[in-house]
């Protein structure tokens, strides 16, 4: 078994629908496990959806809905030339339960009905997907990842039983034997039944869920780039592709921020030494990358990774305690609960510098609950870069024009937190 994952990119639209179908058709005969993404931005929709009904805001809630509804209905109509098939109910039903919703009581927990309602992204498209493969003749089943991905009730961030999960998994595939097995990214379910989600952007997380619980021979993730680069190509010119890389390399590009791939995707296949394979879409029949155990490779090219929008702050005990030792659990406690994500940390005796993604709220929050114990100072709309394997010359090409804020070297990494000048 093989496992595939497409993303919203990858099937926003009728057209991009059809090349899956190429892509899927031109694949072999080997059984297939495909985890599909919500088309297009309809994630981003339906988030816009639930923060509409809990505002109570009908006006934008009913606009949204109806433009997810045509959003779909138009690549349906184009898909399909029978317009009696039961695909359109079926999703005709979807969006008429989600009107339904205005009339009900709101649920008290908003993360719980997020999921409910998020998660109808990755229904549509599969259930359009496979629908759109069977009348081409595919043998194909759609799985509903709901019955057999088992989850905490972590709403919005859900954890994995993987022990449980295993077991669904096994059961479900006993008595399957269709050609292409068409599921959910992103999805799961807690032990009463009730949909989680994963963690925006969890579905590539999802195919390293399943490739491990099948044992899968490999996983191919197919995107819009040519593979994992050394740099987004939305950020930096001339960039290159990375064309076989370990999972460590892999897992710290993640985690310092390479969006290409979700940093939690790499562990479940690198336990089981199954290989990640990053394609283009667009051009299927190119190399790609190679995500695999030898480190042999990751030290060749240097990789970029860079962040916007952080906020640089720096706390010092009013008291002048020490900071690590007398106060940095503390103050752990505080950036959590504030939301803040942290990305570099510093300190001296007596002072705690922090480099994070947080929001204007979040901040205000933090520097309220920091303010009678510490003296806080901030700087934001800073950049944060960081250079995997890095020289002088590739450091001064990224902080040319900048000032420097805060700087962070190991053997093979620098991060550097800087204000743009110009
Ligand atoms: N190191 C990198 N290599 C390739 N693409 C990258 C890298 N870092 C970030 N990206 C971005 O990741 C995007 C693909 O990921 P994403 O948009 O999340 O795809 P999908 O939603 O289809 O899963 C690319 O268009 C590119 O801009
Ligand atoms: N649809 C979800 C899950 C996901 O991973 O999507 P994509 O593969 O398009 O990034 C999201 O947007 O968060």
């Amino acid at each position: 078994m093989k496992v595939f994952k497409f993303g919203g990119a990858s099937v926003k639209t009728a057209k991009a629908v059809r090349n899956v179908k190429t892509i899927l058709s031109q694949s072999g005969q080997e059984q297939l496990f495909v985890v599909i993404s919500a088309m297009g931005k309809t994630t981003n929709a339906m988030e816009g959806i639930v923060k509409a009904l809990y505002d109570k805001n009908y006006t934008i809630f009913d606009r949204l809905v109806k433009d997810r509804k045509e959003f779909h209905l138009e690549i349906m109509l184009d898909l399909f030339e029978d317009q009696n098939h039961s695909i359109f109910n079926e999703v005709n039903d979807i969006f008429e339960n989600l009107l339904a919703l205005k009339s009900q009581r709101l649920v008290e927990n908003y993360n719980f009905q997020y999921d409910q309602i998020v998660s109808l992204g990755e229904i549509l498209s599969t259930k359009i997907i496979a629908a759109y493969l069977s009348i081409c003749d595919e043998n194909v089943a759609w799985m509903d990842a709901r019955t057999f991905i088992r989850t905490d009730d972590h709403y919005r961030q859900a954890e994995v039983d993987w022990v449980k999960t295993q077991e669904l998994l096994d059961f479900e595939l006993a008595s399957n034997n269709a050609r292409i097995l068409i599921t959910q990214g992103f999805l799961g379910h807690t032990k009463e039944g009730f949909t989680t989600t994963l963690g925006r952007e969890g579905s590539d997380f999802t195919a390293g869920i399943i490739a491990y619980c099948t044992n899968a021979e490999s996983v191919t993730i197919w995107k819009d780039v040519p593979g994992m680069l050394n740099a987004d190509p939305k950020w930096f010119e001339n960039t290159v592709k990375l064309d076989k890389i370990s999972f460590k390399e892999a897992i710290e590009l993640a985690y310092y921020g390479a969006s290409v791939i979700h940093p939690k995707t790499i562990k479940p296949l690198q336990n089981k030494n199954i290989p990640l394979l990053i394609k283009s879409f667009l051009d299927p029949n190119s190399e790609g990358s190679i995500i695999q155990d030898s480190t042999e490779h990751d030290d060749l090219i240097p990789s970029f990774i860079f962040k916007i929008n952080q906020v640089l702050l720096s706390i010092t005990p009013k008291d002048f305690s020490f900071v690590v030792e007398e106060n940095l659990s503390d103050i752990i406690k505080k950036l959590a609960l504030s939301g803040g994500h942290i990305n570099v940390m510093q300190n001296s005796a007596v002072s705690f510098s922090v480099c994070l993604d947080i929001d204007n709220f979040g901040l205000n929050r933090l520097v309220g609950m920091l303010q009678d114990e510490y003296e806080v100072r901030y700087n934001n709309n800073l950049e944060l870069v960081t250079i995997r394997h890095y020289d002088q010359a590739t450091i001064d090409r990224v902080t040319h024009g900048r000032e420097i804020l805060m700087e962070q070297k190991t053997r093979q990494t620098v991060r550097i937190v800087m204000r743009n000048l110009e």
